[in-house]
């Protein structure tokens, strides 16, 4: 387009400096705002000040507005040509392209870096996952983390023809026979790096609702389908799933019960060839949309986990949450449901090691998103910290600020590496061993990811100042984290007790033969 367009110079731009002829020029582009003034969300005498009107605003622009503030249509529109002889410099990323900022990619992704856990084969489909993302999933993600609706189901479907929700689950037999992403990786090759790379790319969008809303009730109710599910009912109901036709969500914790399973009051009891079900259900992500509940029961041996088909009497409603609704957080009501004995998941009495099989994948899940939403702040605070201008000067050339720059770098330099070790290990460990050993380190990583998410989220909005207390606008991203950080505190087992789960890990560990 930039080559069809008209090229001034800047005398010439310099001639329209005043009310009803007003141009400026952003980045070597000429805009004209004689119009558009008026309209200004920031007001139109700003417009007209020394320094702005008919001239480079390059930096009062970029000190004020996002980059994606000129990439709207309808503001993007507003370029009327170019300034002779000169280039624009600053672009956004374009689809699978990574980022040159220092430290806003893991390091294996940066020039000249060496890694030695990733292949050429997982760097193409990093390219191909960033590309799908930026392309098909990012503009439903910004969509719905303020509008509050379900992901599309035209999202759902691409998402299901490259098998991005069955990739979600992680390698295994539910891979078998697929098509992986155009066929980048094969089912036998895709491992826990591959699945890494799938929740780094999710969660790079600054929308923490929506990454539960892409169907992560289907990633962790699933996998006891899979693990417990009898040959018919895995049959019937995985596919659909997979496919994206049908949504599911995990129904475990209660307003009575969190994480203590004992305490949980929703009942099953057996009639013939049915259980009846009643009772109440919190938290539940992806619940408002679900048509399946993989759902704990206190039964008459102990708990019971079963799937659960929504029908009359089963009911959901919407909580409202710290962040978008856009997740489905519900409150689930079983009034008297009946649940054919065949949809039980696992032994009856023994749903605790139906639940327990999946908690290190899950609580690993939401350490590699929430490490990845955390490396989006270091981004956003290098950027903005470097374009930002106090007192004639960029914020960089305040030490404090430095020093809260190498505080947020460490810290996400810092897990990534643990992360990527632990991920080594969940490779090469088969299931028992992942058990006995990592869920110790998964629970450490877990809570030292969620503090420094929190003491990131601090330092983050101290650097954005009153931009990170508003929902759109230049501080967006950060205010949108330090609003819902605590969501991966909380989720999949609360900071503290993974922290005192990986001690008391330790513990158990501890040789007899260790002395001072
Ligand atoms: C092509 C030119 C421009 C367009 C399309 C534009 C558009 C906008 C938009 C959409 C907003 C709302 C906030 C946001 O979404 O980030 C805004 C706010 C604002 N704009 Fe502009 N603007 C332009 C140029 C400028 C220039 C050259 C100045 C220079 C002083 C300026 C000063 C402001 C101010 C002071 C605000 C309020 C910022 C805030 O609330 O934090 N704008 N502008």
């Amino acid at each position: 387009m930039a080559a069809n367009l008209k090229q001034y110079t800047a005398e010439e731009v310099a001639k329209h400096n005043k009310e009803g002829d007003l141009w400026v020029s952003i980045d070597s582009k000429v805009y004209n705002l004689s119009k558009f003034a008026d309209l200004h969300p920031g007001g139109a005498n700003v417009l007209f000040a020394d320094g702005v009107a008919g001239k480079d605003a390059t930096q009062a622009f970029f000190g004020l507005h996002r980059l994606e503030v000129l990439q709207r249509p309808q503001y993007a529109r507003l370029q009327i040509g170019t300034i002779q002889g000169e280039e624009p410099v600053i672009k956004p990323l374009g689809p699978g392209e990574v980022s040159k900022v220092p430290y806003a990619e893991p390091t294996w992704l940066a020039d000249g870096f060496k890694s030695p856990y990733y292949t050429e084969g997982h760097r193409k489909f990093q390219k191909a996952v960033r590309t799908f993302f930026m392309e098909v999933v990012q503009p439903a993600a910004l969509q719905c983390e303020e509008n509050g609706k379900r992901i599309p189901q035209e999202v759902v479907d691409k998402m299901a023809e490259v098998n991005m929700i069955a990739m979600r689950l992680g390698p295994g037999k539910h891979l078998k026979g697929r098509t992986l992403m155009n066929g980048t990786v094969t089912p036998e090759e895709f491992d826990y790096f591959h699945e890494l790379i799938i929740n780094t790319e999710l969660a790079r969008f600054g929308t923490r609702g929506f990454v539960d809303g892409l169907l992560n009730g289907a990633v962790i109710g699933v996998p006891p389908i899979l693990n417990y599910g009898s040959p018919e009912l895995q049959a019937r109901v995985v596919p659909e799933i997979l496919s994206g036709k049908k949504f599911l969500a995990l129904a475990i914790s209660e307003a009575f019960a969190g994480s203590d399973v004992s305490g949980l009051q929703t009942t099953a009891v057996r009639d013939g060839d049915f259980w009846v079900v009643t009772g109440t259900k919190k938290w539940i992500t992806n619940g408002v949309f679900a048509d399946y509940f993989t759902t704990g029961c206190k039964t008459e041996t102990g708990f019971t986990v079963m799937l659960i088909e929504r029908g009359d009497n089963l009911e959901t409603k919407a909580i409202k949450t710290s962040y978008s609704p856009t997740a489905g957080t519900a409150y689930v009501t079983f009034d008297k449901v009946r649940v054919p004995v065949a949809n039980t998941l696992g032994p009856v009495g023994k749903g605790m090691n139906v639940i327990l099989t999946n908690f290190n994948h899950e609580r690993w899940m939401v350490i590699c998103t929430a490490l990845s939403a955390q490396r989006v702040v270091v981004e956003e605070c290098l950027k903005w910290a470097s374009q930002r201008m106090v007192f004639g000067k960029p914020l960089t050339s305040q030490a404090v600020i430095r020093a809260k720059l190498a505080a947020m770098i460490s810290r996400v330099e810092a897990s990534q590496n643990w992360l990527e070790n632990i991920t080594h290990q969940m490779n090469n460990m088969n299931y028992a061993e992942t058990a006995s050993k990592l869920a110790g380190p998964i629970g450490l990583l877990k809570s030292f990811v969620t503090k420094s998410g929190a003491e990131t989220a601090t330092d983050a909005s101290q650097v954005f100042g009153g931009r990170a207390l508003t929902v759109t606008g230049m501080g967006k991203v950060i205010e949108n984290y330090h609003r819902t950080v605590m969501f991966d505190a909380i989720l999949a087992g609360a900071e503290d007790v993974m922290a005192d789960l990986g001690v008391r890990q330790a513990m158990k560990k501890m040789p007899p033969t260790a002395r001072l």
